[in-house]
């Protein structure tokens, strides 16, 4: 029988491979929608200004860079994460001229130099995801980086797919962190979906 891990395996590399299939015209029409739903994400909570921890994408995420100027533009406080040893998460301050690199540790680009901020404050965090099932569960990129930190974090958790990777059910383990809404170019919706 398959295990779990197995199967989350199998998941994973399916969304890669359609993501590096993804052309960027495609890639650009998808950062262009997230841009023009930005404000629907931070209307999901009331107060202003938001503390929001965000990602800067690699190659093939949901890339939020439009987003990221429309919130900074509004006031409000960006944060992105830095990977750190065993699998923890750092954060510093996002602005729009923050100079970015490489991580020495994951594939993902992350701000070189930028001031140190914390997260644990942070009302809203923008989840990537490889996809997000209609009950909230997610499917990482398999550091665990996301569920160590989501787990003792108060705030609204929101995933960031493309339309097609938001899926019936994705292989969950116990740890697996449940999402509150998932953001997509199509826009935001609250999870779980009501189904029937
Ligand atoms: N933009 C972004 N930043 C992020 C994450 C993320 O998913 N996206 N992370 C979320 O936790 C952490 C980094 N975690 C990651 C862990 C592994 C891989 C990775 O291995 N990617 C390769 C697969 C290589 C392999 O199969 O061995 C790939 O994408 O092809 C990527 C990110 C923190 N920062
Ligand atoms: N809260 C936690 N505390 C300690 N270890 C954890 C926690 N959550 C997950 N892990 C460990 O992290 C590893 C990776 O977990 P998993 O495959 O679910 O990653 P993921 O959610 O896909 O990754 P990511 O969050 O980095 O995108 C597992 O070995 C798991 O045991």
């Amino acid at each position: 029988m398959e295990s779990l891990a197995d199967a989350k395996r199998a998941a994973r590399s399916a969304v890669r491979t359609a993501r590096r299939a993804l052309q960027a015209p495609e890639r650009e029409a998808a950062a262009n929608a997230l841009g023009r739903s930005a404000e629907q994400v931070t209307a999901l909570l009331d107060q202003r200004p938001l503390t929001i921890a965000a990602y800067l994408a690699a190659p093939g995420e949901p890339d939020l860079r439009h987003a990221l100027r429309r919130w900074h533009q509004r006031g409000h406080r960006v944060v992105v994460p830095l990977c750190a040893p065993e699998h923890q998460l750092t954060w510093v301050l996002w602005h729009p001229d923050v100079q970015v690199g490489m991580s020495a540790l994951a594939p993902v680009p992350e701000p070189v130099g930028a001031e140190s901020a914390s997260a644990q404050d942070a009302d809203l965090v923008l989840v990537p995801a490889l996809s997000v099932g209609f009950d909230g569960t997610r499917l990482g990129q398999g550091g665990g980086y996301y569920d160590r930190f989501l787990a003792d974090h108060a705030g609204l958790h929101v995933g960031v797919v493309l339309d097609s990777e938001v899926v019936q059910s994705v292989p969950a383990q116990p740890w697996d962190a449940v999402l509150d809404a998932v953001w997509t170019p199509s826009g935001v919706s609250r999870l779980p979906f009501a189904l029937g």
